[in-house]
């Protein structure tokens, strides 16, 4: 499913117009849409009250009031300015033929119905003043509060606060969700979001090529890896992963077991002797290899048996960890084949002082690459990007042209950007994911996919959302040993929402 800029959702409605539908007629179909939820949330009886903005926002509110008062509804508009003279506001503003109070007269009941118009997809500066005050009262009614198209104070790019901003229980959008409705802390502040239809027609999507994705099982499930009848284990798909020390062994562990739930035929950690004599104490079906020194990892992975590599989660920081991947990353795909290198934890920090090194690297390399920092990696790697001020999905991006790898940073709202390409948010974290040893499954899962020829992009797409889904259906108690062993009832449902469509 696409998200769509604010600035792309302007084309898609300015297109549309361009093909005959006019934007009053747009405006009207949205406030038709709003009124739907609106009657429904309101029930019979509610008063509503509904404050609207000087633009479009504002016009649909207005369309709204008309709409509603012609049911005999009670229902009130305070407004903040006034549409600009010719505008399709002004249009719906003259439909609404009762009273309009000034805004900083509202005061707001708890009883009421209160409708959020006062902006939309043209906020262009941070609340304050008026606006910021009625935001404040509205937020402490306690009414119920139904936005049109973003909360007021949401950016529809960025998802954050802008000033101030409403908190609403429902949020009406048209035609395509925006990254703001999924991107903290304005997916918090949208409430239960409502997508509709209001006559623009999907072919508009072709002329304007947005880079933002949702991500689900519609975005990848088509390059689901389906194993040929005749195949073996090692064609399936084989993973290696590198461990750490003796002390910390339980992070590949959990790499391990979950690229193998996730279909990879044969998986091998890669462990120093005394490391691999406790992984061989606590693994059945992943294999342990010996393996010393750099040179000796490097020399077990050139025969291209695996096609995806996992490094970092409990490996240590420090310059052999730097060296390894380096030496990794230089085999030549003539000796190797064309694999994947996933790039976790301790790889992150271990370039800190010198992330260029890795970003050459990979850019020379035959190999594709993930990077899975959290924000504090993310900022290690890339600190002129970690700052808030530009909208999360295009510091990823930023992050994933820079380096030349497939970027996923992860949190609650996690993003995935491919170098100068898409961007997908991923929609059903659960804070339950919270839990030590969890990125080390999801590295896992990503490596397992990418080793079965899944495309990168979508190979990490695929296993952030099953990985959530897996947090999410386990429920509270869950621990990262939990998630690998949930994979198999996430992935037959998946196949069966699949079957189920054919
Ligand atoms: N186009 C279409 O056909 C359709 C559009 N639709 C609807 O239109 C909405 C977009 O409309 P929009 O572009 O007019 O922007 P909108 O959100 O109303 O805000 C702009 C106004 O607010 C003002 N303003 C901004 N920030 C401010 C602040 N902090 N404090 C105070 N003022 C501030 C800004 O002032 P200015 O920056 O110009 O000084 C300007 O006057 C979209 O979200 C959807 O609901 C639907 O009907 C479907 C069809
Ligand atoms: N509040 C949250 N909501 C949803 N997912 C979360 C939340 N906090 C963390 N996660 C997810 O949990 C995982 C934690 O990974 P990471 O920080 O690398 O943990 P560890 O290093 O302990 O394995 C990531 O996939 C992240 O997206
Ligand atoms: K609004």
């Amino acid at each position: 499913m696409h998200l769509l800029s604010t600035q792309d959702m302007a084309r898609a409605d300015r297109l549309t117009i361009e093909n005959g539908v006019a934007g009053a007629k747009l405006m009207w179909n949205a406030a038709e849409a709003v009124a739907d939820t609106v009657r429904k949330v309101a029930g019979p009886d509610r008063p509503i009250r509904i404050l609207c903005g000087p633009g479009n926002n504002g016009g649909d509110g207005y369309a709204l009031g008309a709409i509603l008062a012609s049911e005999w509804r009670d229902v009130t508009i305070f407004a903040l300015g006034e549409p600009a003279p010719g505008s399709d506001a002004s249009w719906a503003l003259s439909k609404w033929n009762c009273p309009v109070g000034d805004l900083s007269d509202y005061r707001p009941a708890h009883s009421d119905l209160i409708v959020d118009a006062l902006f939309g997809a043209g906020l262009s500066r941070p609340l304050d003043g008026q606006a910021a005050a009625v935001v404040e009262r509205v937020n402490s009614s306690g009414a119920c509060v139904v936005a049109i198209d973003v909360p007021s104070g949401i950016g529809g790019d960025d998802g954050r606060i802008h000033g101030a901003a409403v908190r609403a229980d429902h949020t009406v959008t048209f035609f395509r969700g925006k990254p703001g409705h999924w991107l903290y802390p304005g997916r918090a502040h949208r409430g239960e979001l409502h997508l509709k239809d209001i006559g623009i027609d999907d072919s508009v999507l072709n002329g304007i090529g947005s880079r933002f994705r949702l991500n689900g099982p519609l975005l990848w499930n088509s390059e689901w890896p389906k194993p040929k009848e005749e195949t073996h284990k090692y064609e399936r798909g084989a993973v290696a992963v590198l461990s750490g020390n003796r002390l910390s062994t339980g992070a590949s562990r959990l790499s391990a077991r979950a690229a193998a739930r996730m279909g990879a035929g044969a998986v091998t950690i890669i462990a120093p002797k005394e490391a691999a004599s406790i992984h061989a104490a606590h693994l059945t079906a992943i294999m342990v290899h010996q393996a010393e020194e750099a040179d000796e990892v490097i020399e077990r992975l050139s025969d291209g048996r695996e096609r995806a590599v996992v490094a970092g989660p409990g490996y240590g920081v420090g310059a052999p960890l730097c060296d390894m991947v380096l030496g990794l990353l230089a085999l030549d795909r003539r000796t190797c084949g064309h694999r994947t290198t996933v790039l976790d934890a301790d790889v992150l920090t271990s370039f800190r002082d010198e992330p260029d090194v890795l970003f050459a690297a990979i850019r020379n390399s035959d190999h594709r690459v993930v990077l899975t920092p959290h924000d504090g990696e993310f900022a290690r790697l890339f600190p002129d990007l970690s700052s808030n001020d530009r909208p999360k999905t295009v510091r990823v991006a930023d992050a994933a042209d820079r380096s030349g790898a497939v970027v996923l940073l992860k949190g609650a709202d996690t993003v995935i950007a491919e170098p100068k390409g898409r961007i997908a948010i991923n929609p059903n974290g659960t804070p339950l994911l919270a839990t030590a040893g969890s990125g080390d499954v999801l590295a896992g899962m990503i490596a397992g996919l990418c080793a079965q020829s899944m495309p990168v992009f979508e190979a990490c797409c695929a296993a952030a959302w099953c990985h959530a889904e897996a947090g999410s259906s386990f429920g509270p108690g869950l621990i990262a040993d939990d998630l690998p062993e949930q994979l198999p009832d996430v992935l037959r449902r998946l196949h069966q929402r699949e079957g189920d469509k054919e």
